[in-house]
């Protein structure tokens, strides 16, 4: 089996140190390729870069619900059985959603309780996938507190986010029943997918693809908010000039 190596939570996000690449890459050669494909630039929520994203996407969830595995499956349409926990990662990839072509920047967390819910994190994503896994019953659980956290760092209930079941080829080990999930999503106005990235199938690209589109909406809507607003305000000081200058 082969590990990727990736840095340790608390460090630097980032891995587009090539070192990083080449140490991982000497496993086998399908990490060299997930390597090559990921490291098309690479990205912290801190570091600066030329174009920025048209979306930032988190991954949220219990240690070992399949976070790093669902984006391993996204870019590259791949499955790897192993992976290094505790480790924490931004991937910048480019997809096409809707005829367009889109960048995204996913950032992969790791770790449990406040390591994954660092503020800085949650602050820098747009958009959250909020991930348990079917045959893990707290992991299913926990997703209520992990959305309250991130509407008191938001400080807003309104922000993007789509729930994620992952791991459902595993049929004999199912913990969570679809319609509880679906249950949930509904309290929580998300999308919900279930999925395996074992398995594949469209359903893991269309939780990144439906993710992207939310957070695009809501930008628009409240950039049309935020017009609105400051014309209303400006209609209100004419106003009063005016009827200053009447009386
Ligand atoms: N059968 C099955 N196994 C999966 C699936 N997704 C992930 N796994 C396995 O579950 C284990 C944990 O997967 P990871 O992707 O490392 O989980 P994680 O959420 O990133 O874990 P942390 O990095 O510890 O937070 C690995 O052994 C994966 O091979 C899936 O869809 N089906």
């Amino acid at each position: 089996m082969s590990r990727i190596g990736r840095h340790a939570v608390g460090s630097s996000p980032a891995c587009q140190d090539s070192s990083v690449a080449r140490e991982a890459s000497s496993s086998n050669g399908f990490v060299k390729d997930f390597f090559r494909v990921v490291n098309n630039g690479h990205l912290g929520p801190h570091q600066k870069m030329t174009k920025p994203a048209d979306s930032r996407l988190v991954l949220l969830g219990n240690p070992g619900v399949g976070k790093s595995a669902l984006i391993v499956r996204f870019i590259t349409s791949r499955f790897i059985w192993e992976y290094d926990p505790t480790l924490e990662c931004t991937y910048r990839h480019t997809v096409m959603v809707d005829d367009e072509n889109v960048t995204m920047e996913i950032l992969d967390t790791a770790g449990r309780g406040e390591n994954i819910l660092q503020d800085g994190n949650i602050n820098w994503g747009e958009g959250f996938l909020l991930v348990y896994s079917t045959t893990d019953r707290g992991s299913f659980e926990d997703i209520l507190h992990l959305h309250q956290h991130i509407a008191s760092v938001k400080k807003t209930q309104n922000f993007s986010c789509v729930l994620v079941g992952n791991k459902n080829d595993l049929t004999h080990e199912r913990k969570v029943e679809q319609e509880e999930a679906e249950q949930l999503a509904v309290e929580l106005s998300c999308c919900f997918f279930e999925c395996s990235a074992c398995d594949g199938g469209d359903a893991v690209g269309e939780a990144f693809k439906e993710l992207h589109r939310d957070v695009v909406r809501r930008r628009m809507v409240n950039s049309m908010r935020r017009r609105r607003s400051s014309a209303q305000q400006m209609k209100q000081v004419l106003n009063k000039m005016f009827t200053k200058i009447n009386s």
